[in-house]
């Protein structure tokens, strides 16, 4: 395989018609999922020349972790629809990438066993917790707790989930729920004996709490409106991801990379700016760094590698990435991530864009 593309095809062949489509699909009309790629080819990079070096480095400082490129792993559920090995496939492949996996609440290997198997990879495998806040504030500290025992060194709360997004594929296919036999493995066992994921307004109050009661970075995901980013900054959060939920929430939101510029303007550097949505190149990769990103998230393209060939689908999506990420930072001159700056982004079209 020698594109993502390639892979998504061999996915789409592999898995259940139902499954594909809980994960290809988006809200509503799927405008903000098809954007997300759309708004990528948009853009174009400016190279520089006479300048690049042939030992560049790639590797990128995060809250927690040192990732060997500027490419995590989002988190997204229901791994084991894709691949029998579900999580601990992907939790193996990220390790050998040397890349940051960030672990879904709604995963269906706990978030322990992911640990562990990552581990057993690389003992410096670094792993985030993604959670929604939970009404039940026993319920969020339990799922904090066995992240922090699982080893975590961050938390994401995603903020963009006040209620479920309008998925209308699933709808259609009467998809509602995980099928017998699979289950949300960090759901076990709570207070108050609630098993399924509740997705409900939250407030600003619930994070202070959140934050109170771990030592551990809090990184907020879903943020798109700059005031937002703001908000967050002064509330002590420790990064931002910029992200539409893969076009999965509002349906009438921008592209994830047309909301990053402005955000990246507020966070000033601050705090780091990651982003998820779209990301199918390494030159894509190339282009959120250049507008502010620090590094980015893949969700559909790790499950594609998971449904295609497991642990080895998804290491080659990585390895992709990195080859292809590397590549463009070579032909545009560069040596390193920092070396990826605003003026190298434009817009296609003959009179270019204002940045
Ligand atoms: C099937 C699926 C499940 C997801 N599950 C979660 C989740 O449990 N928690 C979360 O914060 N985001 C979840 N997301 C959103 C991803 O973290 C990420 O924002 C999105 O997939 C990025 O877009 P991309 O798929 O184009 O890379 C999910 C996305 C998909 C496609
Ligand atoms: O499907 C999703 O996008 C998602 O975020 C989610 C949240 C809770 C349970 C399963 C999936």
């Amino acid at each position: 395989m020698t594109t993502i593309a390639e892979l998504h095809d061999r996915a789409r062949q592999r898995l259940v018609p139902e499954y594909y489509d809980y994960f290809a699909g988006g809200a509503a009309d799927e405008t903000a999922l098809a954007d997300n790629e759309r708004a990528f080819r948009r853009l174009a990079l400016m190279p520089r020349v006479l300048r690049g070096r042939a030992d560049r480095d790639i590797s990128v400082e995060l809250p927690g972790a040192r990732a060997s490129m500027p490419v995590v792993v989002a988190p997204t559920a229901f791994h084991r629809l894709a691949h029998p090995d579900g999580e601990l496939a992907t939790a193996r492949a990220a390790a050998a990438a040397g890349t940051v996996l960030i672990a879904s609440m709604a995963a269906t290997v706990g978030v322990g066993e992911m640990a562990a198997a990552a581990r057993a990879v690389d003992p410096g495998a670094a792993l985030w917790f993604q959670l929604y806040l939970q009404s039940d504030t026993r319920v969020t500290e339990t799922l904090v707790r066995r992240a922090t025992d699982a080893g975590c060194s961050a938390l994401v709360v995603t903020v963009d989930s006040p209620v479920f997004g309008r998925h209308e594929r699933d709808r259609r296919n009467g998809f509602a729920d995980l099928p017998a036999g699979f289950a949300a493995e960090n759901m076990r066992d709570l207070p108050g004996g609630r098993r399924n994921i509740e997705m409900t307004p939250m407030s600003w109050e619930h994070l202070d709490r959140l934050r109170a009661s771990t030592s551990l970075p809090v990184l907020l995901k879903g943020i798109l409106h700059p005031e937002d980013a703001h908000l967050a900054i002064e509330r002590g959060a420790d990064g931002i991801v910029v992200s539409n939920h893969g076009g999965r929430q509002l349906d009438a939101v921008p592209a994830s990379i047309d909301a990053l510029p402005r955000i990246a303007e507020v966070a000033g550097g601050r705090v780091p700016v990651l982003l998820d949505g779209g990301v199918r190149r390494g030159s894509d990769v190339a282009i959120a760094l250049a507008l502010g990103a620090v590094a980015v998230g893949v969700g559909r393209p790790v499950i594609w590698g998971l449904a295609a060939d497991g642990e080895l689908g998804v290491r080659q999506v990585l390895e992709l990435l990195r080859e292809e990420f590397d590549h463009t930072l070579a032909l545009c001159g560069g040596q390193g991530p920092a070396d990826l700056t605003r003026d190298l982004v434009t817009v296609r079209g003959p009179e270019g864009g204002k940045w």
